[in-house]
Order: structure tokens, then sequence, then C-alpha cells
């Protein structure tokens, strides 16, 4: 088996006196940020002007801009979008890299990709959350953590691999577990898996489900409890015991139908499916389209997201969280909730 690091197998010492630069404080960014100053390391977040800045120093951080914090730091995290990264290193971060600075991702898309090419004398290494930022936030103020893939491209000082860990223990991955990959297999498995099971798999799924009813007749609001909210509650269950746990405490009537009617729905030609994305994956073909759409203005990027947020499950959920006070408030509401704090 893959040995799997926990806090007791890591030194946190390497970190030590080094300054960290976390650049860009989006959903990892300001995960990253909070936890490390709360694990003892010293942190910098380089940012443009703009909201995230202002949430940052809201937050008590030191803003500076990314050429700056790069200039300042020892360890430069880049947690900008994959699809603009590029463009600001090459602007802010490559002329202010210092011969043995570490220069690290959260994904390794542009490494892997080539579309960041770093200079040949500084550590490059990757430590990737296996979960939203949000989350990588919200458990280690629990007191948990979200595991985390760390791995090593470039090793000039000879402290990459002890660098990493300890970043990853800094953020909390270390609680929940930590192993090691490569910029290719973390790459191809990450978009993998948010194209074919967490995310893309995941809303294809719940829209066929709660479309198939709909369209039967049946109320909108059943379909949505039924597809939708429901699914939180049971993906618990698997994220606390494995599919057996959520077998333990569904009917054994929900049981058989899993056995006899999964199948039906996910089958060989859905994994048929699967291995077509993945082909694409591992050839660079979505890579390439992704970066093609971004130079094209997103087009189809926010047509397709403007259609998907009028979608009727998501009218009827916003309706029905609305009488549901204990659902968690959505994400991007909270976030105007400080925008506006900001600006009274
Ligand atoms: N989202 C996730 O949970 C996960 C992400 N990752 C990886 O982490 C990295 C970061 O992703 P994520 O956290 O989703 O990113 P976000 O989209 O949340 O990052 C947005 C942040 O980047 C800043 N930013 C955007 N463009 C620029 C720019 N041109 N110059 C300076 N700052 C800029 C934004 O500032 P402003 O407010 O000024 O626009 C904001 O602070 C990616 O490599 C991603 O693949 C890995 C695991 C999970
Ligand atoms: C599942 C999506 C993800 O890979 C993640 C949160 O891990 C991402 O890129 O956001
Ligand atoms: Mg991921
Ligand atoms: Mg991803």
């Amino acid at each position: 088996m893959t040995k799997v690091l926990y806090d007791q197998d890591i030194q946190k010492e390497v970190l030590q006196g080094k300054k960290i630069a976390i650049v860009g404080y989006g959903s990892q960014g300001h995960a990253h940020a909070q936890n490390l100053r709360e694990s003892g390391h010293d942190v910098v977040v380089g940012l443009r002007p703009g909201k995230s800045q202002q949430k940052a120093e809201e937050d008590g951080f030191q803003v500076v801009s990314v050429a700056e914090a790069t200039k300042q730091a020892d360890v430069v995290m880049v947690l900008l979008p994959d699809e603009h990264q590029t463009a600001v290193y090459e602007e802010s971060i490559k002329p202010n890299l210092q011969a043995g600075n570490a220069l690290v991702f959260a994904h390794g898309f542009n490494i892997h990709f080539s579309q960041i090419v770093p200079p040949a004398d500084v550590d490059v290494f990757l430590v990737a959350p296996k979960g939203p930022g949000h989350l990588v936030r919200r458990t280690y103020e629990e007191g948990a953590g979200v595991p985390a893939l760390y791995g090593v491209y470039q090793d000039v000082t000879g402290d990459a691999t002890e660098l990493a860990l300890a970043y990853a223990q800094g953020i909390g991955a270390a609680r929940a577990g930590v192993l090691e990959t490569s910029f290719q297999e973390e790459t191809e498995t990450d978009l993998f898996g948010e194209q074919a099971v967490l995310c893309g798999g995941l809303t294809s799924l719940v829209k066929a489900g709660f479309e198939t009813l709909t369209e039967a007749g049946y109320q909108p609001e059943v379909a949505y409890f039924e597809c939708l909210h429901e699914m939180k509650l049971i993906v618990d269950l698997l994220y606390e015991g494995g599919l057996e746990n959520m077998r333990y405490s569904i009917s054994d009537t929900a049981q058989w139908g899993d056995f006899v009617s999964g199948p039906r729905v996910i089958n060989e030609e859905t994994k048929g499916r699967m291995k077509e994305v993945l082909d694409d994956i591992q050839a660079g073909k979505f890579a390439k389209g992704w970066i093609l759409e971004n130079q094209a203005n997103r087009a189809q990027f926010n047509a397709t997201n403007a259609k998907e947020n009028q979608h009727q499950i998501e009218k009827v959920g916003r309706e029905l969280r609305e009488l549901m006070p204990f659902v968690k408030q959505p994400l991007q509401e909270k976030q105007k909730d400080v925008k506006a704090h900001v600006t009274n």
C-alpha cells in the first residue's frame, strides 16, 4: 500500500523562518493563507488591487503586489485560476524569483501541459488538496483536514520533499493524510475526477434524475428533495464509512434497487465514455480546448453557465432552501455580505 503520511511523520522546522507568498485569495488562497498562519508560518498575500485584496486585508494579512510578494518570499504558492497563471507568472513571478526559492502549485495543469516552464534554479513542487478550498478552511477550523497529494517536479535545494510535506501539514492536510504523486498523475486524475465523477458526472446525474421525474409529471419540489437535497445526506454516509455504511442505513428495498438498477444507469457504456474523457485528458485535448476557450473570451463557458443557472432544479432549490434556515448560506451569498461590510 502507498505510504500515507500524517502529522507525526512530518518535520515542520524546514518551513520555519521562511516567508510564504500566497498568490491569489480565492477558494484555495484564503484557506492556505489562514491555515498556514494559524499553524505558525509567516505569510504574505500577493494580489492585484480589487475585491480579494480588500478581503485579505480584512482578514489581517499584509497584502502586496504579486511581484513584491514573490520578491519577499522563499516559497511562492500560485493559487490563481489555472487559466490566468501563465500571464501572471511571466509578468510578475518569474522576474522576481531568486535561486533556491520554491515555486509551488495546488494543481499540476500549467507545469504538466508546459504552459509554465520554470527556471532551472528553483524547487518546483505541488501540494494539491483533495477538496474545495472552503472545506480546506472549514475542516481546519474544526480540528480536522482535507487530504492532499504532494509531488516534486524539480529539487535544486535538496529540501523540496520536506518543504512540500511541511506545507501540507501547515494547511491541515496531514491530519487527514498526505501521499506522494507526480505532476502527471495529479493533473490527469484531478481533471478526470472533476469531469467524470465529482462535478460533471454528479451534476449530470442529478439533473437527469430531476428531469426524469418532472417530465413524468411529479412535483418539482419532490424531485428536488429526492435527487439533490438528499444527495448530501447519502454522500455523508459514504464519506463516513464507504458504500457499506451507506447501505447499512438505507432500507433493504433501497439496497436491492441499488444492486439491480444502479448498473442499468451507470454501466459498461458509461465506463466507455469515462475512458474517452480520460483519453482526451491524457492526450492534452481537454487542456488545449480549455486554453482556446479562454483565448476566445469564454463564449461557450459563459453561455452554458447562464443556462445552467436557469435550470428548473436551481429555481426550485433556491425557493426551498429559503425555508430551511439550518441549510448553510451559499458561499457566494457570504461573499456578498463581506463585500457589503467592506463598503459600508
Ligand atoms: N477551487 C478548489 O477548491 C481547488 C483548486 N485547486 C487549484 O488551486 C488553484 C487556485 O484555484 P482556485 O482557488 O479555485 O482559484 P480562484 O478562482 O478561487 O482564485 C481567485 C483568486 O485569484 C485572483 N486573481 C485572478 N486573476 C488574477 C490576476 N490576473 N492577478 C492577480 N490575482 C488574480 C483573484 O483576485 P481578484 O479578486 O482580484 O479577482 C482571487 O483572489 C488552481 O490551480 C486550481 O486548479 C486545487 C484544488 C481544489
Ligand atoms: C473537484 C474540483 C476540484 O478538482 C477540487 C475542488 O478538488 C477543483 O479543481 O476545484
Ligand atoms: Mg480536485
Ligand atoms: Mg481540479
